[in-house]
């Protein structure tokens, strides 16, 4: 079960990454001095150019790199490396299932792993995979899934272990716009009805104001920090047609114009 939504508050202080630190001459910080909390059961967006560091800052919240100094604590604890409390949905569904595996046996992998009973598994494999509109297609392998459905797929294994924090790093970066568009509601809906913390990295302005509650823009790097919150108080679902999302779209358009 989910720890309540106001556990797993994350705090990042004075946080930074060099990934020369060991070379001689001067260290080249891709990310300084970054402060943020993000608390439970948000949806907060990294919004930022490219190469800026929006990756590296998800992957060291996601325990698969290490910070150079500074902090970074879900609640009281100190984050050196990955846990079940987090998990991490990539922009390539592909190179994170397992071709050999049939949607069903992708979602129940770490359930197998842990050694969950049979008919828990089953359980809780049938309740994600309805959960991101994929009944019927249990039995598919990944090579005859569309990349929208293979993006489904690594969402239910990933809510399958139950995180508390899902670190997604441009999901739909690289489906079509109609599917990116049934996702981007299809997310909603799901982080709606589980009440996890959403950490959305994205450089697409409009996908950030479908999305998110607050947007964390990121400096251009080297040396990239969060320099304003966007807070997005427009209801869901979102109508980008509104004049409220068209002028929040402004204001952000013209912070990265200044
Ligand atoms: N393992 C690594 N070793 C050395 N440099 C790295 C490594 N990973 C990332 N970098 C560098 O860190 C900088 C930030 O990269 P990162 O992928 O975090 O940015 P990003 O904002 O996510 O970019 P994009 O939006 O293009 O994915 C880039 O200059 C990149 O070359």
């Amino acid at each position: 079960m989910s720890l309540p939504a106001q556990q797993n508050t994350i705090h990042i202080e004075a946080l930074r990454k060099s990934y020369n630190e060991q070379a001689s001459g001067d260290v080249r910080y891709i990310i300084k001095d970054v402060n943020l909390v993000i608390k439970g059961g948000e949806f907060f967006i990294l919004l930022g150019p490219s190469g800026c560091g929006k990756s590296t800052l998800l992957n060291i919240i996601a325990g698969f790199v290490s910070k150079s100094g500074g902090h970074l604590r879900i609640d009281d604890v100190e984050v050196k490396e990955p846990g079940k409390d987090r998990a991490v949905v990539f922009q390539q569904a592909d190179s994170s299932l397992f071709p050999w595996l049939t949607v069903r046996e992708n979602v129940e992998f770490g359930l197998r792993m842990k050694k969950t009973p049979k008919p828990e598994r089953r359980r809780i494999s049938d309740s994600f995979i309805g959960l991101v509109g994929l009944t019927g297609h249990e039995n598919k392998f990944p090579k005859e899934l569309s990349g929208g459905m293979k993006q489904r797929v690594q969402l239910a294994r990933v809510l399958a272990g139950d995180p508390a924090i899902l670190l997604m790093d441009e999901p739909f970066g690289a489906l079509d716009a109609m599917t990116r568009r049934t996702m981007q509601k299809e997310l909603i809906r799901i982080w709606r009805e589980t009440n996890k913390t959403v950490i959305f990295v994205t450089h697409d302005i409009q996908e950030a104001l479908l999305l998110g509650q607050r947007i964390g823009i990121m400096s251009v790097g080297p040396s990239s920090n969060i320099t304003d919150i966007y807070d997005n108080p427009l209801s869901f679902p979102r109508d980008e047609a509104s004049p409220e999302f068209g002028e929040l779209y402004n204001q952000i358009q013209s912070h990265f114009a200044r």
